[in-house]
């Protein structure tokens, strides 16, 4: 969930105020609790969901179905991508599944997956249309397959402790992403919450 919960934040602080359309890449465990923290952001009107494999993804929509009831999955990854106003990728994939081709006007991008140097989810074309936002410069430039490997070299615009600061601006009409590998302040955070709502019990 502390995953989940850091992508809210970014998106709340990169994506367009008015979206609309969220897609997810991927129905695994990432995709379930990100499909409970990204509707705390935004009110959704539709949510589609683009899997490699056809079963899990129908399972997937079929389970959040339950509490959201407009969404559909998507056999066609473009179909997803190009209809969306925020997109959070949580594949376990070692090469693009997201096309810069694809991506509307003042999107915005989580990209959580590839979290490897030699990994990828996403094409040099979407990482160039991009302004690239990170939860840390020191690991995404160690860590990141899509940062690392892409051509022409990529540029960070910022942390988004710093656009949360004030210190980055940034212009929400311009397409986005924001590269998560995770840091130690989020498990930090994660537990602190835990320990304040145990309260008494311990
Ligand atoms: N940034 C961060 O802080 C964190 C990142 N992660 C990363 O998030 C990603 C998802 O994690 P999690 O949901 O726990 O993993 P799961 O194993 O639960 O789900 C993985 C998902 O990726 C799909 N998948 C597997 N192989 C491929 C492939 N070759 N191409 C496209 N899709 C594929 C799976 O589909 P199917 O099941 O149908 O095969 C499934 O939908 C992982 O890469 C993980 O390392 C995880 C935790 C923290
Ligand atoms: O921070 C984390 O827990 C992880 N980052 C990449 C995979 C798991």
């Amino acid at each position: 969930m502390r995953t989940a919960a850091a992508t809210a934040v970014a998106t709340k602080y990169l994506a367009p105020d008015n979206a609309k359309v969220l897609a997810i890449f991927g129905a695994g465990g990432q995709a379930r609790s990100h499909f409970q923290t990204m509707n705390k952001i935004h009110k959704y009107e539709e949510i589609l969901v683009w899997n490699h494999t056809t079963e899990n993804g129908e399972k997937f929509c079929k389970e959040i179905s339950k509490t959201f009831k407009n969404v559909r999955f998507c056999s066609n990854a473009k179909e997803a991508a190009s209809n969306a106003d925020v997109i959070v990728l949580v594949v376990s994939s070692q090469t693009p599944v997201l096309k810069g081709e694809w991506l509307k006007e003042g999107v915005h991008v989580n990209s959580v997956g590839a979290c490897r140097p030699t990994w990828r989810e996403m094409d040099d074309e979407c990482m160039n249309q991009c302004e690239l936002y990170v939860d840390s410069r020191e690991g995404a430039l160690k860590e990141s397959g899509d940062i690392i490997m892409c051509q022409p070299k990529k540029l960070i615009n910022g942390e988004i402790g710093e656009v949360i600061d004030g210190r980055c601006k940034v212009d929400r009409n311009k397409k986005t992403i924001f590269k998560s590998l995770g840091i130690a302040a989020e498990d930090l955070a994660a537990g602190h919450l835990v320990w304040k709502n145990l309260g008494s019990e311990i």
